[in-house]
């Protein structure tokens, strides 16, 4: 994999409290990575130093080949950045507010006008963005990260507040930039809105990054079971078949069952599937939020 982030054993202390211990990671093109965990975990901590606007106590990070904190880092204009909170000038009109950003970025203020209508603004470019609500503000502020085609985006908190219809838009937009092989990195608490749109996730925990990889990867680690739930025949008399060897619990409509591996969970739907009172299976796989569960009380052991 090409490596556009680098994060090498990287530490950071604010004075008694160290943020980040021993982190190291790489993030690469093309790819929606996730940072997840708990309040004061060291996610605002860790894109600080992507962004160079902190530098490490001990440890190295490298943005696309360079360090983000040293002076003449010619690699900012390809960096997009997205903040929790974004303020604008409430004064200034969406164009003027994103005519601003676009100059400090060395970029033509025309260029960015695709922008407002790619997050659906066009309509309100001209009124003042005192005037906008919390959703466009956050419409406005994607388009502002978006300027000059980032190669690696980083947003915190990006869809917070925002009603469902928006965020699906705010996740086509990022979608669209990794497919154009940006490398983009959400810090979110949102892990059930994650599950299915991160391809790489980043679990921190009180300054330790204690587990990352992709959503199959950390359930392969983290060796949850996976639950199987069967429907049977109401005709099956209330007995649980035989091949259930009596395990499992009861459902409304059948028992739902454990199985600690993909090859038992395999072995069961056989055996399920050639069984003529079982009428409906449903295999549930750990989610996200519980693998960032058993991550944390591993961690914390
Ligand atoms: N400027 C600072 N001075 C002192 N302590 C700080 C400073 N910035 C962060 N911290 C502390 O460092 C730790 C990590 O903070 P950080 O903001 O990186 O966490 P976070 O994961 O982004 O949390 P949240 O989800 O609340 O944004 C916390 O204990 C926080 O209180």
């Amino acid at each position: 994999m090409t490596v556009t982030v680098a994060v090498n054993g990287v530490e950071k202390d604010y004075g008694a409290v160290k943020a980040l211990r021993g982190v190291s990671f790489d993030l690469g093109p093309g790819r929606l990575s996730a940072l997840v965990g708990h309040n004061g975990a060291g996610k605002t901590t860790l894109i600080k130093l992507m962004l160079g606007l902190i530098r490490a106590d001990r440890g190295a990070v490298r943005v696309l080949g360079e360090d983000p904190a040293a002076g003449e880092f010619s690699a900012r204009r390809l960096l997009g950045y997205l903040p929790e909170n974004v303020a604008f000038n409430a004064a200034l009109t969406g164009r003027e507010t994103l005519a601003f950003y676009a100059r400090l970025k060395q970029i033509k203020p025309a260029s960015a006008w695709p922008l407002l209508d790619r997050v659906g603004l066009m309509h309100a470019a001209d009124r003042r963005v005192g005037t906008y609500s919390k959703g466009m503000r956050q419409r406005l502020g994607l388009a502002q990260a978006l300027l000059g085609r980032p190669r690696v985006l980083l947003l915190d908190e990006p869809t917070t507040g925002l009603d469902p219809a928006l965020r699906q838009t705010f996740y086509e937009i990022l979608n669209e930039l990794r497919d154009d092989g940006a490398t983009v990195l959400i810090s979110s608490h949102a892990l059930n809105e994650l599950e299915d749109r991160a391809e790489h996730v980043l679990i921190m925990n009180r300054g330790l990054l204690v587990a990352q990889g992709t959503l199959a990867e950390l359930r392969s680690l983290a060796q949850l079971p996976i639950r199987v739930s069967l429907d049977l025949a109401p005709g099956a008399g209330g007995v649980p078949p035989a091949w259930m060897n009596g395990s499992g619990a009861a459902t409304p409509h059948g028992r739902v069952m454990l199985v600690p591996d993909e090859a038992r969970k395999m072995a069961l739907l056989r055996v399920a599937a050639s069984d003529s009172r079982v009428t409906n299976i449903e295999i549930m796989a750990p989610t996200l939020d519980d693998l960032y569960a058993h991550f944390l009380r591993e961690n914390s052991a």
